[in-house]
């Protein structure tokens, strides 16, 4: 059986390299094309030297550790890694349909059975990444991408590759999606996650954040007050979903089970499973 087959050691020379896909301050992410099988993938290239100048070894163990163990129809897949003197190679699945903000900001905002189908695609995924004891997975638009059929890849490793075009320049990256407790600095649970879902499923149907402002203090206030006003063409479900997701007491926010139970997701989510196959190397 292949268990016993010595764990193929991945090199560069095994693999074509094409166009970068995205550049970040450790490195960035190109597509890649494996010589043999033609498999194609996105390879994250981080320099050691980047690395050690900002601390984050530890951070990028743990990331590493994590995501080679998430195997998830929803979850940007980690097939292997290896490192030479001078950089980190992560092998990544390609999401051939590229960033969700990127569509987001095309389309301007989304219909609701587009948007109810990421909220059941992204519940599924975080519960998921729940029951692994994986949270906190800094979901916003930017950290987000779309597979073969348009499905959602939550593609966070820890610090997000900044396509060529960044999104959000303010300086710590976006406040949009910071739950309460986490302004405030309390201890955060995996309720974290929920309240980015509904932060997430509000930014799709408007075009914009829900507590958008034109300081950070002003969102940061916003958010500690919830103070949501729903644009007239929103939906009463998704405005229903939305108020009962954004709730200033983590423990109050409807859970993930019932986000995909919600009648607004259940009558008009199109989620659809890829087939399983077998990937690079099984
Ligand atoms: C948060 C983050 O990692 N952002 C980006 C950088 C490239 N990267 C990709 C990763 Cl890590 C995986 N697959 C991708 N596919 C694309 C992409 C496809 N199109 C048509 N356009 C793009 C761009 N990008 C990726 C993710």
């Amino acid at each position: 059986s292949s268990s016993l087959l010595p764990l193929k050691m991945w090199s560069t020379t095994d693999f074509e390299f094409g166009k970068p896909l995205g550049k970040g301050r450790f490195g960035a992410v190109y597509l890649a094309r494996e010589k043999n099988t033609h498999f194609i993938l996105a390879f994250k290239v981080i320099f050691k030297s980047a690395l050690e100048k900002s601390q984050l070894e530890h951070q990028l163990r743990r990331e590493i550790e994590i995501l080679s163990h998430l195997r998830h129809p929803n979850i940007l897949r980690m097939y292997n890694y290896f490192h030479d003197q001078t950089r980190i190679f992560l092998m990544l699945e390609y999401a051939p349909k590229g960033e969700l903000y990127k569509e987001l900001q095309k389309k301007k905002r989304f219909d609701d059975t587009r948007t109810a189908t990421y909220m059941e695609e992204i519940s599924d995924a975080l519960m998921y990444c729940h029951a692994q004891k994986v949270i906190h997975r800094d979901i916003k638009p930017e950290n987000l991408l779309l597979g073969l059929r348009g499905e959602l890849k939550l593609a966070d490793f820890g610090w997000s590759v900044h396509a060529p075009s960044l999104r959000r320049t303010t300086l710590c990256g976006t406040t949009d999606y910071l739950a309460p407790e986490m302004i405030e600095g309390s201890p955060h649970n995996e309720n974290v996650d929920v309240w980015c879902v509904g932060v997430l499923c509000y930014e799709c149907l408007a075009g914009y954040a829900p507590f958008e402002a034109p300081t950070r203090i002003e969102t940061f206030r916003r958010i500690r007050e919830v103070n949501l006003e729903f644009p007239p063409w929103m939906s009463d479900g998704a405005r229903d979903l939305i108020s009962k997701v954004l709730n200033r007491i983590p423990s109050l926010r409807l859970p993930l089970q019932e986000i995909i139970k919600h009648p607004w997701v259940k009558s008009k989510s199109r989620r659809i499973l890829p087939p399983v196959f077998n990937d690079l190397e099984e």
